[in-house]
């Protein structure tokens, strides 16, 4: 999956909103992406483009050596979109035989159901079921023409936290099959505990894209606390690791890049009194990236 340049603008002149800003992004084989950001960053906007449901205004989408287009008719692709569908009045089974008759290549729908965790209630109507378990039947209907790329727009968005390790549990039961899963979210805990790859979305850009733990490292600063026991604060910006410090009363608060080497050089100076560490956050590295004037970094890969 390559987007190249990818732009997507809407509204009039003199209102354009540019949901999709230039994004360049390649998704391997395999691989589980989260297109993590904000409310309005331009996640399903991009989501929709992959899915050729939006022609991109300039750049290029290609899903599989296709356009998305072709790709979603040769029935390569699944999606579970936000905008609720229309709940049919059959059962669970009968809703998955008739999509999977639809495809070229199904998967078998007794699969399909177990793989979604639906096959306890595969007979019971789909206008009875709870809202977890409808959203399974949805994942159940993303899978059931077999697809080897899935496409999640916020999935777990009305579910409740046991509801959403259940669906979790399946969508990874699917991607160890060699599938490629890109799904997008505004948790941070699902993006961290449920992707390979990280893929911050601000303002239509990526503005990072990496592991959680390269996401924390690159963005997220950790924090080395001490009292000063009435040292001076001169100098303390240039220790090493430091980006900036404050100091409260009698404490400084240090926050840095390399918490490691920070400490080292207190310890050296002996001011290690009340001495604490606190680790980046993905939290604080997002809240970073998302700031205004956030840089970007997409290392380039083979493609999907
Ligand atoms: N059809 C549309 N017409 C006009 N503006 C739109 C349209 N779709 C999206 N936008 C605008 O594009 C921007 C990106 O929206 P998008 O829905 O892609 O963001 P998102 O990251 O998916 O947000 P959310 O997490 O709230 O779903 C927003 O400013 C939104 O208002």
């Amino acid at each position: 999956m390559v987007f190249t340049g990818a732009v997507k603008t809407f509204g009039r002149a003199g209102q354009r909103v540019r949901a999709v800003d230039g994004i360049g992004l390649t998704v391997e084989r395999g691989e589980t992406v989260a297109l993590l950001g904000r409310n309005g960053a331009g996640k399903s906007t991009a989501i929709s483009l992959l899915l050729g449901l939006n022609e991109p205004d300039a750049g290029t989408v290609r899903v599989l050596g296709r356009t998305p287009d072709q790709a979603v008719r040769a029935g390569l692709v699944g999606a579970m979109l936000q905008e609720g569908q229309p709940i049919p009045r059959v059962t669970v089974q009968e809703l998955i035989a008739f999509v999977a008759s639809t495809y070229p290549r199904p998967m078998p729908v007794a699969g399909a159901l177990d793989l979604a965790g639906v096959t306890e209630y595969a007979n019971r109507r789909i206008d009875k079921l709870s809202g977890g378990q409808l959203q399974r039947v949805r994942f159940a209907v993303a899978l059931a023409g077999n697809p080897e790329l899935i496409v999640l727009d916020e999935p777990t968005a009305a579910l409740d936290v046991e509801a959403r390790h259940t669906f979790w549990d399946s969508m990874r039961a699917y991607a160890r099959r060699g599938n490629t899963v890109i799904f997008s979210t505004h948790y941070l805990e699902e993006a961290d505990e449920n992707a390979d790859r990280i893929v911050v979305v601000d303002r239509g850009r990526i503005v990072a894209d990496g592991s959680g733990e390269a996401i924390k490292t690159a963005a997220g600063h950790s924090q080395v606390s001490f009292d000063l026991a009435g040292r001076s604060t001169e100098g303390l910006e240039l220790l090493p690791g430091v980006v900036t410090f404050e100091v409260t009363g009698d404490r400084a608060v240090l926050h840095t890049e390399d918490s490691d080497a920070t400490v080292v050089e207190l310890a050296r100076l002996n001011a290690i009194r009340g001495l604490q560490v606190s680790q980046a956050s993905l939290e604080a590295a997002f809240l970073t990236l998302t700031a205004p004037a956030a840089g970007a970094s997409r290392p380039e890969k083979e493609a999907v």
